[in-house]
């Protein structure tokens, strides 16, 4: 690992997700409140003058061709035309496909990292913009703090979230986003709602019952859908809300409840059934990359 340079890649959690339009091109018009985990992949890189970008380990499941930090590396260089190379390890902790945003969260580091490595200081918002060629989450992670988000994800504002532990599962069945999206069951014209109700609501600070703060107002409009097809996520979701409001994150299929404090988080973490994987983590309020 000499010579390798290690950066954080931290998870989200979508605290509600709602559908209220659908583009030309089929994709969906959300309205989301994003919040960053302490819940982190790390991605070790080294700068090279070889101009070749290569992944030196082994990712369970994705070739290094597909693989969302070489793709962003690639795409930085096409896009400056810089003559240097990457050799980049990814140290997966953050569970793949789980509605986390792990993949998009190692391309924004590798965007974030190799911007200022190269000395290419391209300014966020063109980050931002080559961000979304790789997927709807990665503007997000390169925004640096919690965020609303409108259109696919990218039209992005700060979100100011009060302290709060989140325990989150995730049950071991890989969901397919496209399936979900095209289910005939889904709500897609919800009336959009503003940042300011959100932020009243969210503001609101629980002192002795465990995730009471999200209201029922902002709920995840993809859970239903995938709860019927997926009965792992319902389970997983019904004893999580033994203990409170409990919420799936993106497109599942991970799910999470927000309690106030870090013993609450543990104590319910402790008592789940051994066949879930799953971790407690505190919400973040910046991106380790972005901290002012
Ligand atoms: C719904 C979110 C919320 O964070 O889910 P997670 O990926 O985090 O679970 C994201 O916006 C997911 O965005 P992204 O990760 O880019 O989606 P993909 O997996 O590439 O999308 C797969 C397919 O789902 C459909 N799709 C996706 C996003 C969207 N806003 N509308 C859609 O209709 C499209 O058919 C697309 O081809
Ligand atoms: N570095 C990476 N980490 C995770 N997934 C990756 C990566 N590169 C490509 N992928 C692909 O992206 C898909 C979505 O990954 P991820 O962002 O973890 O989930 P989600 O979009 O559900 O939040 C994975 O199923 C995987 O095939």
């Amino acid at each position: 690992m000499h010579d390798f340079e290690a950066f954080l890649a931290p998870a989200k959690i979508n605290l509600f997700l709602h559908i209220v339009g659908q583009r030309s091109d089929g994709y969906h018009l959300l309205q989301t409140a994003f919040r960053l985990l302490d819940y982190y992949d790390t991605i070790h890189i080294k700068t090279t003058n070889t101009g070749i970008i290569k992944r030196v380990n082994d990712v369970a499941g994705v070739p290094e061709a597909q693989d969302l930090c070489v793709r962003a590396a690639l795409l930085l260089q096409k896009h400056t035309g810089c003559q240097l190379g990457a050799e980049i390890l990814v140290d997966k902790k953050i569970p793949m496909g789980g509605g986390l945003g792990g993949g998009s969260s190692d391309a924004a580091t590798v965007l974030l990292s190799l911007n200022q490595r190269w000395q290419l200081n391209l300014p966020r918002e063109e980050l931002l913009t080559l961000g979304l060629q790789l997927g709807a989450d990665v503007p997000f992670f390169i925004y640096g703090s919690n965020a609303w988000a409108e259109g696919v994800g990218e039209q992005l504002q700060a979100l100011t979230l009060h302290d709060a532990y989140y325990v989150v599962l995730t049950p071991n069945v890989h969901v397919s986003t496209a399936q979900i999206f095209a289910n005939k069951q889904l709500t897609k014209d919800t009336i959009p709602k503003t940042i300011a109700a959100f932020s009243g609501i969210a503001q609101l600070s629980t002192e002795n019952s465990a995730g009471k703060n999200i209201h029922d107002e902002f709920i995840n409009q993809l859970e239903k859908v995938v709860c019927s097809i997926y009965p792992e996520v319902k389970a997983s979701l019904d004893w999580l809300k033994q203990f409170g409001d409990a919420r799936m994150s993106g497109s599942g299929a991970s799910v999470f409840l927000e309690v106030n404090d870090a013993e609450t988080a543990n104590r319910i973490y402790q008592q789940k059934p051994k066949e879930y994987f799953g971790f407690v983590a505190k919400g973040l309020n910046q991106h380790p990359l972005l901290c002012k």
